[in-house]
């Protein structure tokens, strides 16, 4: 069910800091930090050759990710994306085997203007997964 690696993000303490060093050291292509209100993060993506890399940072008081980044305070692999080619019908196959859709249950539309929705680590070995439709 699940196809391309969409992206890997990584929640940072200090985005510009991630931006300069990824742009510097590692040479990469770095985007523009593009505010996500409906998910409380900002996002910045890497364009790599086969994949993404997308930086996290909070925004506003209830961001996803402020209780990760308590816990990992120089940042960390927060979730993996993959691609599939029909979000509701992924959904309905991993509710009936028990998985936990995250929120409300229902796709949001993520920062590729696609929908997305994402499952519970503890029910994936630890690893938040988001799935992004294509
Ligand atoms: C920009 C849009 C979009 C895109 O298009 O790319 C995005 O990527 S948005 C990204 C941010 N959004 C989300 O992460 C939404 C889904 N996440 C959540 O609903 C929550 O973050 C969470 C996964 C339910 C965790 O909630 P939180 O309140 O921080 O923690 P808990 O205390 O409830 O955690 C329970 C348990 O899970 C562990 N945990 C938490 N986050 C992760 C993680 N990223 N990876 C692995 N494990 C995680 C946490 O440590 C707890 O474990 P125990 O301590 O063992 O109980
Ligand atoms: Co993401």
């Amino acid at each position: 069910m699940i196809g391309r690696l969409n992206h890997v993000a990584i929640a940072v303490p200090d985005l510009d800091a991630a931006c300069a060093q990824y742009r510097g050291a590692l040479g990469a292509v770095v985007g523009a930090p593009q505010d996500e209100p409906d998910h409380g993060v900002t996002v910045v993506f890497v364009e790599l050759p086969n994949t993404k890399i997308e930086f996290l940072y909070p925004l506003g008081d209830n961001s996803p990710i402020t209780g990760f980044l308590e816990k990992n305070p120089a940042g960390g692999i927060h979730h993996i994306c993959y691609e599939v080619d029909d979000i509701m019908a992924a959904r309905d196959r991993l509710q009936a085997e028990g998985a936990r859709v995250l929120g409300s249950g229902e796709p949001k539309i993520g920062a590729h203007g696609k929908l997305v929705l994402f499952l519970h680590p503890k029910d994936f070995n630890g690893c938040l997964i988001e799935l992004e439709e294509a």
